[in-house]
Protein backbone atom coordinates (compact mmCIF):
# COMPACT_ATOMS: atom_id res chain seq x y z
CA UNK A 1 0.00 0.00 0.00
CA UNK A 2 1.12 3.58 -0.58
CA UNK A 3 0.61 6.39 1.94
CA UNK A 4 -2.88 7.10 0.62
CA UNK A 5 -3.83 3.45 1.22
CA UNK A 6 -3.88 2.54 -2.48
CA UNK A 7 -2.62 -0.77 -3.86
CA UNK A 8 0.64 -0.15 -5.71
CA UNK A 9 0.62 -1.58 -9.25
CA UNK A 10 3.64 -2.37 -11.45
CA UNK A 11 3.40 -3.36 -15.12
CA UNK A 12 5.89 -5.45 -17.10
CA UNK A 13 5.52 -4.45 -20.78
CA UNK A 14 4.16 -1.22 -22.21
CA UNK A 15 2.67 -2.41 -25.50
CA UNK A 16 -0.96 -2.86 -26.53
CA UNK A 17 -1.94 -4.06 -23.05
CA UNK A 18 0.59 -2.46 -20.69
CA UNK A 19 0.62 0.94 -22.41
CA UNK A 20 -3.14 1.30 -22.29
CA UNK A 21 -3.33 0.07 -18.71
CA UNK A 22 -0.55 2.42 -17.57
CA UNK A 23 -2.32 5.43 -19.10
CA UNK A 24 -5.62 4.43 -17.52
CA UNK A 25 -4.06 4.03 -14.08
CA UNK A 26 -2.22 7.33 -14.39
CA UNK A 27 -5.56 8.95 -15.27
CA UNK A 28 -6.71 7.99 -11.78
CA UNK A 29 -8.40 4.83 -10.54
CA UNK A 30 -9.69 4.76 -6.98
CA UNK A 31 -7.64 2.50 -4.74
CA UNK A 32 -4.84 1.87 -7.25
CA UNK A 33 -1.60 3.74 -8.00
CA UNK A 34 0.94 2.98 -10.74
CA UNK A 35 4.43 2.84 -9.21
CA UNK A 36 6.70 1.07 -11.72
CA UNK A 37 6.90 -0.11 -15.33
CA UNK A 38 9.36 -2.17 -17.36
CA UNK A 39 9.93 -2.66 -21.09
CA UNK A 40 12.70 -3.92 -23.33
CA UNK A 41 13.64 -0.44 -24.53
CA UNK A 42 13.97 1.72 -21.40
CA UNK A 43 14.36 4.93 -23.43
CA UNK A 44 11.07 4.25 -25.24
CA UNK A 45 9.45 3.44 -21.91
CA UNK A 46 10.60 6.76 -20.42
CA UNK A 47 9.15 8.54 -23.45
CA UNK A 48 5.86 6.70 -23.07
CA UNK A 49 5.42 7.89 -19.48
CA UNK A 50 6.93 11.37 -19.97
CA UNK A 51 3.56 13.14 -19.95
CA UNK A 52 2.14 11.18 -17.02
CA UNK A 53 0.70 13.06 -14.05
CA UNK A 54 2.69 10.82 -11.72
CA UNK A 55 5.45 9.11 -13.73
CA UNK A 56 6.22 5.62 -12.38
CA UNK A 57 9.78 4.32 -11.97
CA UNK A 58 11.24 2.56 -15.03
CA UNK A 59 12.92 -0.57 -13.71
CA UNK A 60 14.24 -3.94 -14.94
CA UNK A 61 11.60 -6.69 -15.13
CA UNK A 62 12.83 -8.53 -12.06
CA UNK A 63 12.56 -5.38 -9.93
CA UNK A 64 8.87 -4.72 -10.58
CA UNK A 65 7.96 -6.79 -7.55
CA UNK A 66 10.01 -4.67 -5.16
CA UNK A 67 7.99 -1.60 -6.14
CA UNK A 68 4.42 -2.88 -5.94
CA UNK A 69 1.74 -4.96 -4.26
CA UNK A 70 0.33 -6.08 -7.63
CA UNK A 71 2.50 -7.05 -10.59
CA UNK A 72 0.81 -7.16 -14.01
CA UNK A 73 2.64 -9.13 -16.70
CA UNK A 74 1.99 -7.65 -20.17
CA UNK A 75 5.10 -8.75 -22.05
CA UNK A 76 5.95 -11.54 -24.51
CA UNK A 77 5.66 -15.08 -23.13
CA UNK A 78 9.45 -15.42 -23.40
CA UNK A 79 9.97 -13.17 -20.35
CA UNK A 80 6.97 -14.43 -18.37
CA UNK A 81 9.08 -16.42 -15.94
CA UNK A 82 11.31 -13.50 -14.95
CA UNK A 83 8.31 -11.37 -13.99
CA UNK A 84 6.30 -14.20 -12.43
CA UNK A 85 9.07 -15.67 -10.28
CA UNK A 86 10.05 -12.33 -8.75
CA UNK A 87 6.43 -11.40 -8.00
CA UNK A 88 5.64 -14.78 -6.47
CA UNK A 89 8.87 -14.94 -4.45
CA UNK A 90 7.87 -11.64 -2.81
CA UNK A 91 4.34 -12.78 -2.06
CA UNK A 92 2.69 -10.26 -4.39
CA UNK A 93 -0.54 -10.46 -6.35
CA UNK A 94 0.55 -11.58 -9.81
CA UNK A 95 -1.76 -10.84 -12.77
CA UNK A 96 -0.56 -12.57 -15.96
CA UNK A 97 -1.53 -11.66 -19.54
CA UNK A 98 0.59 -14.38 -21.16
CA UNK A 99 -1.59 -17.03 -19.53
CA UNK A 100 -0.44 -19.72 -21.95
CA UNK A 101 3.00 -19.48 -20.34
CA UNK A 102 1.49 -20.50 -17.00
CA UNK A 103 0.32 -23.91 -18.24
CA UNK A 104 3.78 -25.54 -18.37
CA UNK A 105 4.74 -23.79 -15.10
CA UNK A 106 2.08 -24.94 -12.69
CA UNK A 107 4.79 -25.29 -10.02
CA UNK A 108 4.45 -21.50 -9.66
CA UNK A 109 1.11 -22.12 -7.98
CA UNK A 110 2.74 -24.35 -5.34
CA UNK A 111 5.41 -21.72 -4.88
CA UNK A 112 2.74 -19.02 -4.42
CA UNK A 113 1.10 -21.16 -1.76
CA UNK A 114 4.41 -21.12 0.15
CA UNK A 115 5.04 -17.36 -0.17
CA UNK A 116 1.45 -16.16 0.24
CA UNK A 117 1.40 -14.74 -3.29
CA UNK A 118 -1.81 -14.88 -5.33
CA UNK A 119 -2.08 -15.50 -9.08
CA UNK A 120 -5.15 -13.82 -10.52
CA UNK A 121 -5.85 -14.68 -14.15
CA UNK A 122 -8.00 -12.01 -15.78
CA UNK A 123 -10.69 -12.94 -18.29
CA UNK A 124 -8.60 -10.96 -20.80
CA UNK A 125 -9.76 -11.20 -24.39
CA UNK A 126 -12.34 -13.85 -23.48
CA UNK A 127 -15.78 -13.87 -21.87
CA UNK A 128 -17.85 -15.97 -19.56
CA UNK A 129 -15.20 -17.35 -17.21
CA UNK A 130 -17.64 -16.62 -14.37
CA UNK A 131 -20.13 -19.09 -15.83
CA UNK A 132 -17.41 -21.62 -16.68
CA UNK A 133 -16.12 -21.54 -13.11
CA UNK A 134 -19.61 -21.93 -11.74
CA UNK A 135 -20.34 -24.86 -14.07
CA UNK A 136 -17.04 -26.50 -13.10
CA UNK A 137 -18.11 -26.61 -9.46
CA UNK A 138 -20.34 -29.44 -10.73
CA UNK A 139 -19.85 -32.14 -13.38
CA UNK A 140 -18.68 -30.93 -16.82
CA UNK A 141 -18.78 -33.12 -19.92
CA UNK A 142 -16.88 -30.92 -22.38
CA UNK A 143 -15.33 -27.50 -22.90
CA UNK A 144 -14.31 -26.29 -26.35
CA UNK A 145 -13.11 -23.02 -27.82
CA UNK A 146 -13.06 -22.08 -31.48
CA UNK A 147 -10.81 -19.13 -32.32
CA UNK A 148 -10.99 -17.34 -35.66
CA UNK A 149 -8.46 -14.68 -36.47
CA UNK A 150 -7.60 -12.60 -39.51
CA UNK A 151 -4.52 -14.36 -40.97
CA UNK A 152 -2.15 -11.54 -39.97
CA UNK A 153 -3.14 -12.16 -36.32
CA UNK A 154 -1.71 -15.70 -36.54
CA UNK A 155 1.31 -15.05 -38.71
CA UNK A 156 4.62 -16.33 -37.31
CA UNK A 157 3.14 -18.67 -34.67
CA UNK A 158 5.67 -21.46 -33.94
CA UNK A 159 3.19 -24.24 -34.81
CA UNK A 160 2.58 -22.71 -38.25
CA UNK A 161 6.30 -22.24 -38.89
CA UNK A 162 7.16 -25.79 -37.76
CA UNK A 163 4.45 -27.30 -39.96
CA UNK A 164 5.05 -25.04 -42.97
CA UNK A 165 1.51 -23.62 -42.81
CA UNK A 166 1.23 -20.33 -44.71
CA UNK A 167 -1.75 -18.21 -43.64
CA UNK A 168 -1.21 -14.82 -45.26
CA UNK A 169 -2.40 -15.93 -48.72
CA UNK A 170 -5.59 -17.63 -47.48
CA UNK A 171 -8.71 -16.94 -49.55
CA UNK A 172 -11.03 -19.17 -47.48
CA UNK A 173 -11.16 -20.11 -43.77
CA UNK A 174 -8.64 -22.83 -42.83
CA UNK A 175 -8.49 -24.93 -39.68
CA UNK A 176 -4.81 -24.61 -38.76
CA UNK A 177 -4.88 -26.37 -35.37
CA UNK A 178 -7.09 -28.82 -33.51
CA UNK A 179 -6.01 -30.24 -30.18
CA UNK A 180 -6.00 -29.58 -26.46
CA UNK A 181 -5.30 -26.26 -24.74
CA UNK A 182 -1.87 -27.35 -23.54
CA UNK A 183 -0.63 -27.98 -27.11
CA UNK A 184 -2.45 -24.89 -28.42
CA UNK A 185 -0.66 -22.66 -25.93
CA UNK A 186 2.69 -24.21 -26.82
CA UNK A 187 2.15 -23.84 -30.57
CA UNK A 188 0.58 -20.38 -30.47
CA UNK A 189 2.14 -18.59 -27.47
CA UNK A 190 1.06 -15.15 -28.65
CA UNK A 191 -2.39 -16.12 -29.89
CA UNK A 192 -4.42 -18.32 -27.59
CA UNK A 193 -3.94 -17.13 -24.05
CA UNK A 194 -7.71 -17.20 -23.99
CA UNK A 195 -7.67 -21.00 -24.37
CA UNK A 196 -5.29 -21.25 -21.42
CA UNK A 197 -7.51 -19.05 -19.25
CA UNK A 198 -10.55 -21.12 -20.24
CA UNK A 199 -8.71 -24.32 -19.32
CA UNK A 200 -7.74 -22.97 -15.91
CA UNK A 201 -11.30 -21.78 -15.24
CA UNK A 202 -12.85 -25.10 -16.21
CA UNK A 203 -11.56 -28.64 -16.62
CA UNK A 204 -7.84 -28.17 -17.24
CA UNK A 205 -5.59 -27.95 -20.30
CA UNK A 206 -5.66 -31.63 -21.26
CA UNK A 207 -9.47 -31.84 -21.52
CA UNK A 208 -10.15 -28.37 -22.95
CA UNK A 209 -10.31 -28.68 -26.75
CA UNK A 210 -9.23 -25.92 -29.12
CA UNK A 211 -9.75 -25.15 -32.79
CA UNK A 212 -7.81 -22.30 -34.39
CA UNK A 213 -8.93 -20.97 -37.75
CA UNK A 214 -7.15 -18.54 -40.03
CA UNK A 215 -10.09 -16.73 -41.54
CA UNK A 216 -9.67 -14.02 -44.20
CA UNK A 217 -13.41 -13.31 -43.82
CA UNK A 218 -13.14 -11.91 -40.27
CA UNK A 219 -11.75 -8.56 -39.22
CA UNK A 220 -12.04 -9.34 -35.50
CA UNK A 221 -10.39 -11.89 -33.23
CA UNK A 222 -13.40 -14.10 -32.60
CA UNK A 223 -13.68 -16.69 -29.83
CA UNK A 224 -16.61 -19.06 -29.30
CA UNK A 225 -16.79 -21.14 -26.12
CA UNK A 226 -19.05 -24.15 -25.79
CA UNK A 227 -19.55 -25.86 -22.44
CA UNK A 228 -21.69 -28.91 -21.76
CA UNK A 229 -22.21 -29.29 -18.02
CA UNK A 230 -24.70 -30.89 -15.68
CA UNK A 231 -25.99 -27.50 -14.54
CA UNK A 232 -26.03 -25.64 -17.84
CA UNK A 233 -25.11 -25.55 -21.50
CA UNK A 234 -23.16 -22.42 -22.50
CA UNK A 235 -22.43 -21.05 -25.96
CA UNK A 236 -20.76 -17.66 -26.01
CA UNK A 237 -18.96 -15.63 -28.67
CA UNK A 238 -16.80 -12.52 -28.36
CA UNK A 239 -15.62 -10.54 -31.39
CA UNK A 240 -12.59 -8.46 -30.44
CA UNK A 241 -11.43 -5.39 -32.32
CA UNK A 242 -7.66 -5.84 -32.85
CA UNK A 243 -5.58 -3.11 -31.23
CA UNK A 244 -3.53 -0.74 -33.37
CA UNK A 245 -0.27 -1.55 -31.57
CA UNK A 246 -0.58 -5.34 -31.92
CA UNK A 247 -3.23 -6.94 -34.17
CA UNK A 248 -2.94 -10.21 -32.22
CA UNK A 249 -4.31 -8.46 -29.14
CA UNK A 250 -7.92 -7.40 -28.81
CA UNK A 251 -8.63 -3.90 -27.51
CA UNK A 252 -10.74 -5.35 -24.72
CA UNK A 253 -7.75 -7.03 -23.06
CA UNK A 254 -6.33 -4.03 -21.13
CA UNK A 255 -9.90 -3.06 -20.23
CA UNK A 256 -10.47 -6.52 -18.77
CA UNK A 257 -7.28 -6.26 -16.72
CA UNK A 258 -8.31 -2.81 -15.48
CA UNK A 259 -11.70 -4.19 -14.43
CA UNK A 260 -9.89 -7.07 -12.72
CA UNK A 261 -7.62 -4.65 -10.81
CA UNK A 262 -10.61 -2.55 -9.72
CA UNK A 263 -12.11 -5.73 -8.31
CA UNK A 264 -9.10 -6.08 -5.98
CA UNK A 265 -10.13 -3.00 -4.00
CA UNK A 266 -13.73 -2.12 -4.83
CA UNK A 267 -16.42 -2.25 -2.16
CA UNK A 268 -18.97 -3.52 -4.67
CA UNK A 269 -17.71 -6.36 -6.84
CA UNK A 270 -19.97 -7.90 -9.48
CA UNK A 271 -19.43 -11.32 -11.04
CA UNK A 272 -17.84 -14.47 -9.70
N1 LIG B 1 -4.86 -12.98 -21.70
C1 LIG B 1 -5.34 -12.52 -22.83
O1 LIG B 1 -6.55 -12.57 -23.07
C2 LIG B 1 -4.44 -11.91 -23.81
C3 LIG B 1 -3.08 -11.99 -23.65
N2 LIG B 1 -2.22 -11.44 -24.54
C4 LIG B 1 -0.77 -11.61 -24.29
O2 LIG B 1 -0.32 -10.53 -23.50
C5 LIG B 1 1.07 -10.32 -23.76
C6 LIG B 1 1.31 -8.84 -24.09
O3 LIG B 1 0.57 -8.51 -25.24
P1 LIG B 1 0.70 -7.08 -25.97
O4 LIG B 1 0.57 -5.98 -24.99
O5 LIG B 1 -0.23 -7.11 -27.12
O6 LIG B 1 2.20 -7.13 -26.51
P2 LIG B 1 3.02 -5.99 -27.26
O7 LIG B 1 3.91 -6.69 -28.23
O8 LIG B 1 2.13 -4.92 -27.76
O9 LIG B 1 3.92 -5.37 -26.08
C7 LIG B 1 4.90 -6.12 -25.43
C8 LIG B 1 5.65 -5.25 -24.45
O10 LIG B 1 6.61 -6.08 -23.80
C9 LIG B 1 7.89 -5.45 -23.83
N3 LIG B 1 9.00 -6.40 -23.89
C10 LIG B 1 9.36 -7.20 -24.93
N4 LIG B 1 10.46 -7.91 -24.62
C11 LIG B 1 10.80 -7.54 -23.39
C12 LIG B 1 11.89 -7.89 -22.54
N5 LIG B 1 12.80 -8.79 -22.91
N6 LIG B 1 11.95 -7.29 -21.33
C13 LIG B 1 11.04 -6.37 -20.96
N7 LIG B 1 9.99 -6.00 -21.71
C14 LIG B 1 9.88 -6.58 -22.92
C15 LIG B 1 7.87 -4.61 -25.10
O11 LIG B 1 8.83 -3.57 -24.91
P3 LIG B 1 9.44 -2.77 -26.16
O12 LIG B 1 8.30 -1.99 -26.75
O13 LIG B 1 10.48 -1.94 -25.54
O14 LIG B 1 9.96 -3.84 -27.10
C16 LIG B 1 6.42 -4.10 -25.09
O15 LIG B 1 6.31 -2.97 -24.26
C17 LIG B 1 1.44 -11.26 -24.90
O16 LIG B 1 2.06 -12.43 -24.40
C18 LIG B 1 0.11 -11.59 -25.52
O17 LIG B 1 0.12 -12.85 -26.16
C19 LIG B 1 -2.70 -10.73 -25.60
C20 LIG B 1 -4.04 -10.63 -25.82
C21 LIG B 1 -5.01 -11.24 -24.98
O1 LIG C 1 -8.32 -12.31 -29.13
C1 LIG C 1 -7.37 -11.69 -28.61
O2 LIG C 1 -7.43 -10.49 -28.41
C2 LIG C 1 -6.09 -12.33 -28.19
C3 LIG C 1 -6.09 -13.77 -28.05
O3 LIG C 1 -6.76 -14.48 -28.73
C4 LIG C 1 -5.21 -14.34 -27.05
O4 LIG C 1 -4.11 -13.81 -26.80
O5 LIG C 1 -5.61 -15.33 -26.47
Amino acid sequence: MDMAGSLRVAIGGLGAIGGHLARALDGGVEGLSLTAVAARDQGKARQAIAGFRTPPAVVPLADLATEADVVVEAAPAAVFETIAEAAIARGRIFVPSSVGALLPRMHLIDRARETGARIIVPTGALLGLDAVRAAAEGPVTSVTIETRKPPRGLEGAPYLVENGIEVLGLTAPRLVFKGNAFDAARGFPANVNVAAALALAGIGPERTMVEIWGDPGVTRNTHTIRVEAAAARLTMTIENVPSEENPRTGKITPLSILACLRGLTSTLKVGT
